[in-house]
């Protein structure tokens, strides 16, 4: 896949981007469906922070269910994304001089209800591990009062993401802390994380 001059310039400068129509609005779709399909197959398990002695789960902090995506063979929706997201890692290294290499990919179910994740940074400097994140999402009928964007802060500010289908965003990991505003209704991302080449991962 291509990536374009103002996209490698804004991971650059503000450290993330979006893009709109990253797979097409039928593949999109697809991914929804597949996605929705996990979900409802009871796959996922709540990814709360555990906490105290209990280690029990705070959704508080965390309100999201996931599971992981492995590749998958054939044409399938999940596969394809998976493709893209391959190609995406390519592309960074190739245009941005990331020096990508593996990936995971995560589905996250937000059941609605003010599900959220607060403020966070996915890796941290020094540690490297997580070097890119890009999440890809599935939600064909967002409308504002859903709330559940991803707030992205920046040096100059802060920005907000709406998780409308077929909208790919990408950050620097270890740059932008982010959070997951209260989601009002169900809501469904696919994230890869890109880690350095020379890294094991998580
Ligand atoms: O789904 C999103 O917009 C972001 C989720 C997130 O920050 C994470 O899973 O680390
Ligand atoms: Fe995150």
């Amino acid at each position: 896949m291509e990536l374009r001059d103002e996209e490698i310039e804004a991971l650059g400068t503000q450290g993330f981007f979006t893009r709109e129509a990253f797979l097409g609005r039928e593949r999109a779709s697809a991914v929804h469906a597949a996605a929705l399909a996990r979900v409802e197959a009871g796959a996922l398990r709540p990814a709360g922070i555990r906490r105290g002695a209990d280690r029990t789960e705070d959704t508080s902090v965390r309100g999201d269910f996931i599971t992981w995506v492995t590749p998958e063979p054939g044409s399938t929706a999940l596969g394809s994304l998976w493709e893209a997201f391959e190609a995406l890692g390519q592309s960074l290294s190739a245009a941005a001089y990331l020096g990508l290499g593996r990936f995971d990919v995560q589905l996250a179910w937000y059941p609605g209800e003010g599900a959220r994740y607060v403020r966070h940074r996915d890796a941290f400097p020094g540690q490297s591990n997580r070097r890119v994140t890009a999440i890809f999402y599935a939600n064909p009928d967002w409308r504002p009062e859903h709330g559940g964007q991803l707030r992205l802060f920046l040096e100059e500010g802060t920005v907000e993401v709406a998780p409308t289908l077929d909208r790919l965003v990408v950050f620097l990991s270890e740059k932008l802390e982010h959070e997951v505003l209260p989601a009002h209704a169900p809501r469904l991302a696919l994230t890869a994380w890109y880690y350095g080449r020379d890294t094991v991962g998580r």
